[in-house]
C-alpha cells in the first residue's frame, strides 16, 4: 500500500471514531450540539478547556457525587454544580487560573482514566499534539461505561474508583505543591470572565432541570449517599416499607436528592399508578408524592429566581457593554487608523456581545417557557394528584367506615355467638342433667320391672292355678248350664203353643166383653155455647148416662141410658184410647176390627177418630194412636213374628166405591168382591200401598185426602150448578160435608183400611188381621122437603147406608142365614169386620147443647140399641129388644 493511501485511511479512520465521539457527547449533552464531521481543531476547542471531561465524569458516575466534588474541590476536578452556576469555579478553588485549573481538570480526568486501566492521553495531545489519543481515549470510557450500563452495574463502584483516583489525585498534588493549587490570587480575579461559546453550551446542558441538583447536597452531606434513598433498585414504590418511606420524606433526604431522582419517583409512581388500571395509590406513596411534587415545585421556583437574577446580570453587562461602546465610540471619533481597527473590533465584539445577547435572551426566553410551561403541567398533575388524593381519602374514609360497620356487625356477631354458645352449653348441661336423672329413673324403673316380673310370674302362676281351676269349675257350670238350657229350648218350644193359647184366651177375654162395644163421649161446650143448658144430667162410672129434656123439667123428662164406657167432656184423648187399645193387639192376632163413628155433626167424630186440626201429640186421635200402637206391639214381636202392614184407603159416594190412593191421582171407581174367605179383600182392586211406619199411614192419608178433595171440588162445582148448597171441604176431616142454611148433611164416607199379615217366624203360619177406620157421616135426619135434585138422592143414598148397617146388624142379631151385607156399598166393604169373629167399636159422640136434644135422643137411642146386639159371640149385656124398634131408630 503506498505511504499516500495509508495515510488517507488512516485519516478517514480517524475521522470516524472523532465523529463516534462527537456523536456520543451529543447524546450524553444535548446542549453540546456538535457537528459530527467537526474538525479535529473544532472538537480540540470544545474540549480544551477541560470542562467537558468533567462534565462527562459527572454523568457517568453521578453516584460518586460526593467523592467527585471532594475530588474537584482538592483538585479542581469541576463538579457540575459550580459549571451550572457559570464557571464559579475560579471562586470555589480559591482564585486559581483558569488556565490552570483547566490543566488541572485535564489531568485528573487523564488520572481517573488511566485508573480505571483505559487508555489516555497527555495534556499535549489536546493542545497541539495527536487529538486522536483523546478521542481514542473517550472512545474507550463510552465503550466502558455501555458495558457497565448493560449489565447491573454497582452503584457504589464508581466510589470506589473515585476515592482511589482522589488519592492519586493527593499525590499528584503533593508533587504540583499545594501552593500552585490554592492560596493564589488569580490574575483575572475580579474581572468578568466571558464563557466561551462551548462552556455557554455545557451551561446550558448542565442547566437543564435534570442537570441541577443542589449544590449544597454536595457540599453539607459528603459521605451520605441521598439519591441512593430515592432510588428504586426492585419492586414498586408501593412495596415499599413505610420507615423507607419516611426516609424518603425527610426534609433532609429531600433536599439534597438530585432533581433526576426526585422526577424518577415522580415518574415511578405515575408509571405504578397507570399500570394499576383502577388508579389507585397508596396513602403513604401519595404522602411521598405530594412531598416530592412540592420539592420540585420549590426547585422551579428556585430556578427561576435564578434566571431572572441571571437575566438581571446579563441586563448589567449589557448596560456595561453599552457604556463600553459609547467610550470606544468617543475614543474612536478623534482616533487614528489603529483606533478605527480597535474599533471595527470593538464593533465585532460589540455584535458577538449582542449576538450573545440576544442568543441569551432567547435561550432565557425558552427556559422561561419551559418554566412555565413545566409550571403547568406540575400544576395540573398536582391538580389531579390532589383530586386524586380527594378520591382516595373519600374512598378510604368509606372503606374505613365500612370496615368499622363490618367490625361492628363481626363484634355483634360474636357476642351472639358466644351468648348462643353460652345458652346452648347451659341447655346441654341441662339435658345432660335430665338425661342422667332420667337415666337414674329408667335404671329404678328397670330394678321395679325386673322386681315386678318376678311379681308377675308368681302372680302368672297363680293365676295359671287359679284358670286350671275356673276351666274346671266352668266345664261344671257348662254342663249346668246345658241341662238348663235344654230345659229352656222345651220351654221356647212349648212359647208358641202359649203364645197361641195367649191369643185365643186374650180373644175369648175380648168376645167376653162384646165383639161390638159401643162407647159413648160427650164432647164440651164450644166457645159460644150456652153451657147452662147442658142435656146431659148425669154420667155414672159403669157406662150410664141420664139425657134431661130441657122442654120437660124434672123426672118426666130425664131418660138413662147404659154403654160399655161413656166419656165425660173432659175425658182426654189418651183415657178414650186406652179402652180401644186392647182391639189393636187383636189385629195382630189376626182378627178383623172396625172402629166408626157415630153422631150428629159437629158432635166430635172427627175429633176422637182424628183430633183437632194440626194436633199435638196429646190431641191425636185414635187413629194416629192405633197405628202407632199397631207398628209398636209388631216390632215387640218381631222375634217371632214379621209382619207386614198395607194400607187402602177408598170412599164411598153415592153408592160407588172410589180408589183414593191411585199412583195417577184420578179416583177409580173400584167393584167390591163379595168374599166368603176369612180376611178376603173385599176392594181387591183399591190400591194397597205397603207402610212400616204411622206417619206412612199419615202421608198416605193426606194423599188420599187429597186425591179426595180433587174429587170433591169437580163434584162440588158439579152441584153448585143446580144446587143452592155450599161444599167445603175439610182435609183433616175424612169426610165430605155440605152445609145448608138450615142443616147439615154428609153424603160421604171414607175408610181407611189397615190390612196386616203376620207369618209365625217359628211355625211359618200366616196370620190376617185388618183394622178398618170409619168416620161416618153425620146422623141428622133428613128433612126431604128441604133438599132436592142431587142433594136429595146424595142424602138418599147416605141414609140407605145407615139403613143397611141396621139391617146387617138386625140379621146378625138374629142370626139370620141371610145377612144383607149387600144392601149398600158401605156394608159390603166392612163386611169383613161384621160378623164372625170380628170386633166392631163404635163411638157414639153427643153434643150436650140444648139445641141438639133431639138429635142427641135419637143417636143415642140407635146406639143403645146396637149395644145390645149380639155379634157372634158376644153378647149383649141387655137382653134384646124389639128388632123393629132397633129399625125405627134408624134413620
Ligand atoms: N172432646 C172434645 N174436646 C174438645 N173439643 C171437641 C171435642 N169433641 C169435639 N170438639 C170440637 O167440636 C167441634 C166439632 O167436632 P167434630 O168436627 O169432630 O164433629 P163431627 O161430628 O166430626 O162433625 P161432622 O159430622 O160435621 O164431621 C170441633 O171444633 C171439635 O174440635
Amino acid at each position: 500500500m503506498p505511504p499516500g493511501e495509508d495515510n488517507a485511511n488512516l485519516d478517514a479512520d480517524m475521522a470516524k471514531k472523532r465523529s463516534e465521539v462527537i456523536e456520543w457527547l451529543n447524546g450524553l449533552f444535548p446542549d453540546f450540539s456538535m457537528a459530527p464531521d467537526a474538525s479535529e481543531e473544532e472538537l480540540r476547542a470544545a474540549l480544551f478547556d477541560g470542562a467537558v471531561f468533567c462534565a462527562i465524569i459527572r454523568r457517568l458516575s453521578p453516584g460518586s457525587a460526593e467523592e467527585v466534588e471532594s475530588l474537584a474541590a482538592q483538585s479542581f476536578l469541576v463538579p457540575e454544580s459550580d459549571i451550572i452556576c457559570g464557571f464559579m469555579l475560579q471562586v470555589k478553588s480559591g482564585g486559581c487560573s483558569p488556565s490552570r485549573r483547566r490543566l488541572g481538570n485535564i489531568k485528573k480526568f487523564i488520572s481517573v482514566v488511566e485508573h480505571m486501566g483505559l487508555p489516555t492521553f497527555k495534556v499535549s495531545d489536546l493542545e497541539q499534539g495527536r487529538i486522536s489519543a483523546v478521542v481514542v481515549c473517550l472512545l474507550c470510557l463510552r465503550d466502558h461505561f455501555k458495558s457497565d450500563l448493560g449489565e447491573d452495574r454497582d452503584t457504589n463502584a464508581p466510589a470506589k474508583w473515585v476515592i482511589e483516583a482522589k488519592k492519586k489525585l493527593e499525590a499528584i498534588d503533593v508533587l504540583q505543591g499545594d501552593s500552585t493549587l490554592s492560596g493564589q490570587q488569580s490574575p483575572v480575579l475580579g474581572e468578568e470572565r466571558r464563557p466561551s461559546l462551548m462552556e455557554a453550551k455545557l451551561q446550558r446542558v448542565l442547566r437543564s432541570p435534570v442537570m441541577s441538583e443542589p449544590s449544597s447536597a454536595v457540599a453539607h452531606n459528603a459521605g451520605h449517599k441521598f439519591h441512593e434513598v430515592f432510588q428504586l433498585k426492585q419492586g414498586r414504590y408501593s412495596d415499599l416499607p413505610p420507615a423507607k418511606i419516611s426516609e424518603m420524606m425527610k426534609s433532609n433526604s429531600l433536599d439534597n436528592a438530585p432533581t433526576q431522582s426526585l422526577l424518577s419517583v415522580v415518574n415511578g409512581i405515575l408509571d405504578e399508578s397507570i399500570e394499576r388500571k383502577n388508579g389507585e395509590i397508596p396513602q403513604r406513596v401519595a404522602c411521598l408524592l405530594r412531598k416530592v411534587v412540592q420539592e420540585i415545585e420549590r426547585r422551579i421556583s428556585t430556578q427561576a429566581e435564578h434566571i431572572r437574577n441571571q437575566n438581571n446580570l446579563i441586563k448589567a453587562r449589557e448596560e456595561k457593554y453599552q457604556s463600553r461602546i459609547k467610550l470606544l465610540e468617543t475614543l474612536a471619533t478623534g482616533t487614528n487608523e489603529e483606533t478605527q481597527m480597535e474599533k471595527s473590533r470593538t464593533e465585532e465584539r460589540k455584535k458577538v456581545s449582542e449576538e450573545d445577547v440576544v442568543r441569551l435572551m432567547k435561550e432565557k426566553e425558552d427556559s422561561d417557557n419551559i418554566v412555565s410551561k413545566l409550571k403547568e403541567d406540575l400544576k395540573t398533575t398536582k391538580r389531579s394528584y390532589e383530586q386524586h388524593c380527594q378520591q382516595q381519602e373519600t374512598k378510604a374514609k368509606q372503606t374505613q367506615e365500612e370496615l368499622e360497620r363490618r367490625v361492628k356487625e363481626v363484634e355483634f356477631l360474636l357476642a351472639e355467638s358466644r351468648k348462643r354458645t353460652k345458652e346452648l352449653e347451659a341447655f346441654s348441661a341441662s339435658k345432660s342433667q335430665n338425661w342422667n336423672q332420667k337415666a337414674h329413673v329408667v335404671h329404678n324403673f328397670i330394678g321395679l320391672q325386673l322386681l315386678s316380673v318376678q311379681e308377675l310370674r308368681m302372680s302368672s302362676d297363680s293365676i295359671k292355678n287359679e284358670v286350671t281351676s275356673t276351666q274346671k269349675r266352668w266345664s261344671e257350670e257348662f254342663t249346668t248350664f246345658a241341662q238348663k238350657l235344654k230345659v229352656l229350648t222345651d220351654a221356647v218350644k212349648n212359647y208358641h203353643t202359649v203364645l197361641a193359647e195367649n191369643r185365643k184366651l186374650y180373644n175369648e177375654v175380648q168376645e167376653l166383653k162384646g165383639n161390638i162395644r159401643v162407647y159413648c163421649r160427650i164432647r164440651p161446650f164450644l166457645p159460644g155455647e150456652n153451657r147452662k143448658s147442658n142435656t146431659i144430667n148425669y154420667i155414672g162410672e159403669d157406662g150410664e148416662l141420664v139425657l134431661v129434656n130441657p122442654s120437660k123439667p124434672g123426672k118426666d123428662g130425664q131418660k138413662m141410658f147404659k154403654f160399655n164406657k161413656v166419656y165425660g167432656p173432659a175425658a182426654s184423648q189418651e183415657e178414650v184410647f186406652l179402652d180401644t187399645q186392647p182391639l189393636i193387639r187383636s189385629v195382630l192376632d189376626g182378627y178383623n176390627v172396625c172402629i166408626f163413628a157415630y153422631g150428629q155433626t159437629g158432635s166430635g167424630k172427627t175429633y176422637t177418630m182424628t183430633g183437632p186440626d194440626s194436633p199435638t201429640e196429646e190431641e191425636w186421635g185414635v187413629n194416629y194412636r192405633a197405628l202407632n200402637d199397631l207398628f209398636h206391639i209388631s216390632r215387640t214381636r218381631r222375634d217371632t213374628f214379621m209382619y207386614e202392614v198395607g194400607v187402602q184407603m177408598v170412599e164411598i159416594y153415592n153408592e160407588q166405591v172410589r180408589d183414593l190412593l191411585s199412583n195417577d191421582g184420578s179416583v177409580k171407581k173400584l167393584g167390591i168382591v163379595n168374599t166368603s174367605k176369612p180376611n178376603g179383600l173385599a176392594v181387591p182392586d183399591a190400591s194397597m200401598r205397603p207402610v212400616q211406619s204411622t206417619s206412612d199411614v199419615m202421608n198416605l192419608m193426606q194423599t188420599g185426602l187429597t186425591n179426595r178433595a180433587m174429587s170433591a171440588t169437580a163434584l162440588n162445582e158439579r152441584s153448585s150448578r143446580s144446587h143452592r148448597f155450599l161444599f167445603m171441604i175439610s182435609y183433616m176431616k175424612m169426610n165430605c160435608q155440605m152445609i145448608s142454611q138450615c142443616c147439615l148433611y154428609v153424603f160421604c164416607y171414607s175408610i181407611v183400611t189397615v190390612h196386616v199379615r203376620g207369618v209365625d217366624l217359628k211355625t211359618g203360619a200366616t196370620l190376617r188381621g185388618s183394622l178398618h177406620l170409619v168416620d161416618l157421616a153425620g146422623s141428622e135426619r133428613v128433612d126431604r122437603s128441604e133438599v132436592t135434585g142431587d142433594r136429595l138422592k146424595e142424602a138418599q143414598h147416605i141414609n140407605k147406608s145407615l139403613s143397611a148397617l141396621g139391617d146387617v146388624i138386625f140379621a146378625l142379631s138374629q142370626k139370620s142365614p141371610h145377612v144383607p151385607y149387600r144392601n149398600s156399598k158401605l156394608t159390603q166393604v166392612l163386611q169383613s169386620s161384621l160378623g164372625g169373629h170380628a170386633k166392631t167399636l163404635m163411638f157414639v159422640q153427643i153434643n150436650p147443647d140444648a139445641g141438639s136434644y133431639s138429635e142427641t135422643l135419637s143417636t143415642l137411642k140407635f146406639a143403645e140399641r146396637v149395644s145390645g146386639v149380639e155379634l157372634g159371640a158376644a153378647r149383649s149385656q141387655k137382653d134384646g129388644k124389639d128388632v123393629k124398634d132397633l129399625m125405627e131408630q134408624i134413620p
